[in-house]
């Protein structure tokens, strides 16, 4: 792949796709980390006298404006970090953001507003996507890809405008790419992966890859339901993926043939309502009642994820506990963070989430071998599967 050093961006316009998913609680950031983890591309870029266009999605508005959607938060913060203005432009690629693009002199940056108010960023039909690569790309002379956590998205931004415009990839993808290598090459076992979240349709055929890699999956999060379900277990309210009981029957089975330990836990905290101040209890894994959703694995889990983790030469975290967001349902998160810590392997923590959820927790992030930008990225990298975005950076 080939790196910013290897383009001429003095003087021209660069459009830069970054991850700038950030978790947000009434319009505010609640974690900068992706933010932050953007910067030093942009900045080598400003210092080479580029004029920075920066492109990013936020959340899944699926194709139509939604306000508290918006990047403009963002793009304050990204101010503050780089220690300029940023101008934001209210559109993707309408007047206002063809203005802020026209408007750079050396070394300033703008940020288009939220890549998915367009239905052409994600639609699945080429000739959409590539209409709106076209216009994006017309913004720009050059494209740097550096948002690895979506790089497992054939979206345009991501996919398409490297394939209209001469390209390089930012700092970031090179280094996540760097560290996510050892994992795939020479990885030291036994090897544990650590599952959770709540993209569980999206993340639960990882599963069916990691099966001939890793040595034991640990199943915590929303993912844990189905595998409840699955097993016969009611889960109440639970996050459930129904039509994927079957499928989840098979990798148990295959799981048990092939010698690899599938760790589900053993307790939940059920409550009455997805709320903080809900009533919650611990109750038996295979005891969740009807009118309740379980919101975090429980303690006993706990300790028996951390157990499974001891001793262990690689960990690969991707998706939180539970809802770590709120305090009564952060202790699984808490207690497979300081498992991790605890094991002595290589750990890779990955997920915008993920990541929040150690720093928010306390946790000094260099306790961790590495912390990713990416969840669902690391995790279809780790599986083996072509990347859309490392993809077209290649070619
Ligand atoms: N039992 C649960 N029920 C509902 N939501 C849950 C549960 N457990 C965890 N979550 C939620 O999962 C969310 C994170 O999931 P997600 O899969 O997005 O992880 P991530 O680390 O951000 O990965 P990625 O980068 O791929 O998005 C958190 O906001 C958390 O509240
Ligand atoms: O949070 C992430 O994993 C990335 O920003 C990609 O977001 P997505 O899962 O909505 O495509």
């Amino acid at each position: 792949m080939r790196t910013i050093d290897d383009l001429d961006v003095a003087g021209r316009r660069v459009l830069v796709r970054s991850d700038l998913n950030v978790p947000l609680a009434d319009g505010k950031i609640t974690d900068d980390g992706r933010i932050r983890a953007s910067v030093p591309t942009i900045k080598a870029l400003r210092d080479r006298g580029a004029r920075v266009v920066v492109c990013a999605h936020l959340g899944r508005p699926k194709g139509e404006v939604k306000p508290e959607f918006s990047l403009a938060p963002v793009a304050a913060r990204l101010g503050e970090l780089l220690g300029t203005d940023v101008r934001f432009a209210s559109d993707v690629v309408g007047d206002s953001a063809r203005a802020a693009a026209e408007g750079l002199a050396d070394g300033e940056v703008a940020l288009l507003e939220n890549l998915r108010f367009e239905p052409g960023e994600t639609s699945k039909d080429d000739a959409e996507r590539g209409a709106f690569a076209d216009r994006l790309a017309a913004l720009a002379h050059l494209y740097v890809g550096d948002g690895f956590g979506a790089v497992h998205r054939r979206h345009a931004s991501v996919y398409d405008v490297p394939r209209r415009l001469p390209h390089a990839a930012g700092g970031l993808i090179a280094a996540e790419v760097d560290v996510l290598k050892r994992l795939t090459e020479d990885v030291a076992r036994p090897y544990a992966v650590v599952l959770g979240g709540s993209k569980v349709s999206d993340k639960l055929g990882v599963i069916d890859n990691l099966l001939g890699k890793a040595d034991r999956i640990l199943v915590g999060g929303g993912m844990v339901f189905t595998f409840l379900a699955a097993q016969g277990h009611e889960v109440g309210k639970s996050l459930l993926e129904r039509d994927q009981l079957d499928t989840v029957r098979g990798y148990l089975r295959r799981a048990e043939e092939s010698g690899v330990e599938i760790v589900l836990p053993v307790d939940v905290v059920a409550a009455t309502a997805f709320a903080a101040d809900a009533e919650h209890s611990v109750v038996a894994a295979d005891a969740i009642p009807a009118d309740r959703l379980g919101l975090d694995i429980g303690p006993e889990s706990g300790k028996l994820f951390a157990a499974k983790l001891a001793g262990a030469g690689t960990v690969f975290w991707n998706g939180p506990m539970g809802v770590f967001e709120m305090e009564p349902y952060a202790h699984g998160t808490r207690a497979v963070a300081q498992g991790l810590i605890d094991s002595g392997a290589f750990t890779v923590v990955g997920g915008g989430d993920s990541a929040a959820a150690v720093r928010r927790l306390g946790f000094d992030e260099g306790a961790f071998s590495h912390i990713s930008t990416g969840g669902g990225a690391s995790l279809e990298y780790l599986e083996g599967k072509t990347l859309p975005g490392l993809k077209a950076l290649e070619d």
